[in-house]
């Protein structure tokens, strides 16, 4: 099994390259999506997160409650350091997991959006970063998340650049075109991956 890191900063194209790929048969596993299931109520992360930093980010229904969770840790770096530091080795210990019910196949994509950040390139035998043009980036974020163009911008000063990204990819995926354009470069890649 060759396990591929994907990754590219918020708005770039992950979620369009990961329907193409399950198109073609590929199993993907989600890091945000892990992290969502051990966020909730009971489960690890939750616990965990809860011993650190108290009943604050709890709401009325005792679920922890995203929006103050963001607030919390984008606003302070001490934060955000504790809270990865609790959340990160639990989604890479369930990634190991999940992994193993995959190991008969040739391709497995791991979605990583801080990949980099985290420093988990060792972990992956190449890693795929999606990119598209900054003013494309923005303009897509402001049409479809319907945030702010100061919004775009200062939720992606929490991440590593574009440029610094595609300077550490192994593959790098242009999504400044269609979808079919994204699916011709993705086909190219699979074939050099399983000739
Ligand atoms: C802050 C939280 C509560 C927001 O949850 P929410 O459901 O609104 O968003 P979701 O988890 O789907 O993340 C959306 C995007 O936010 C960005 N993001 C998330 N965590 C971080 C972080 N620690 N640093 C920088 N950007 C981040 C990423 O681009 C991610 O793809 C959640 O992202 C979280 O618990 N983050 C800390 C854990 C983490 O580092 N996850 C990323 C694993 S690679
Ligand atoms: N080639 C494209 N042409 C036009 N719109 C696109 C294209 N690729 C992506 N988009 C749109 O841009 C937005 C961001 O793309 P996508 O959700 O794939 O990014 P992402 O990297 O998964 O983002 P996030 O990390 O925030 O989940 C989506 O609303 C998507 O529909």
């Amino acid at each position: 099994m060759k396990k591929i890191g994907l990754t590219g900063v918020m708005g770039a194209g992950k979620s369009s390259v990961i329907a193409i790929l399950k198109e073609k048969g590929i199993t993907v596993l989600d890091c945000d999506a892990i992290n969502a299931k051990l966020l909730e109520k009971g489960e690890e992360g939750y616990l965990k997160l809860i011993a650190t930093f108290g009943n604050q980010l709890l709401d009325e229904h005792e679920e922890l409650d995203k929006q103050l969770m963001s607030d919390l840790i984008f606003k302070d770096p001490l934060h955000k350091q504790q809270a990865e530091a609790i959340l990160h080795p639990l989604i890479k210990t369930k990634i190991e997991q999940e992994l193993l019910l995959h190991v008969d196949e040739k391709i497995v994509v791991v979605e990583v959006p801080l990949l980099f950040e985290v420093g988990w390139e060792a972990f992956f035998d190449a890693v795929w970063v999606v990119a598209c043009e900054n003013s494309l980036l923005l303009e897509r974020l402001m049409k479809y998340r319907h945030i702010s163009q100061a919004e775009a911008k200062r939720r992606l000063a929490h991440q590593m650049s574009q440029e610094a990204k595609i300077a550490k990819a192994d593959v790098v995926l242009y999504n400044n075109s269609n979808k079919e354009n994204l699916e011709r470069q993705i086909c190219d890649i699979l074939k050099v991956i399983r000739r």
